[in-house]
């Protein structure tokens, strides 16, 4: 089974490719396009994911969300945040399901 580790070691390659050269790395050049030219990425993604699920086709659902997940990522390192924000935000919501999320999430 594949280790949640995977996003660790993803999100610190996410984080080398900040200075890379944008000739030499997908992710270096998205950073360098910036936050419109990710953003694109996530929605064309979104979209990909929800085409997969409407044909059946399992096994290009799993890519497409595999592209949309690695997009987000990217998306979260731009933005200065990462997988973990991520995480603990799901882990405060167990054993809180049922009541208004926006009403219990912490200020900023
Ligand atoms: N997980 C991924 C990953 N998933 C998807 N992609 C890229 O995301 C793009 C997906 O876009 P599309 O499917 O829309 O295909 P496309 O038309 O070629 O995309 P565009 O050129 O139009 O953006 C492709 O270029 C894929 O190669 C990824 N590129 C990189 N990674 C990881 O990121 C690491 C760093 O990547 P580099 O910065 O390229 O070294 C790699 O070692 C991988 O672990």
């Amino acid at each position: 089974m594949v280790s949640s580790e995977i996003l660790d070691r993803l999100s610190a390659t996410l984080a080398s490719r900040r200075d890379a050269d944008p000739t030499t790395s997908y992710v270096a050049k998205l950073f360098h396009k910036g936050q419109e030219a990710i953003l694109k990425k996530v929605g064309e993604e979104s979209f990909e994911v929800v085409m997969a699920a409407k044909d059946g086709d399992r096994r290009a659902l799993v890519g497409e969300i595999a592209d949309l997940w690695f997009h987000t990522l990217v998306l979260l390192a731009h933005e200065g945040l990462s997988h973990e924000d991520v995480l603990a935000e799901l882990a405060r919501r167990e054993g809180i399901s049922g009541i208004d999320e926006k009403a219990s999430r912490p200020k900023d």
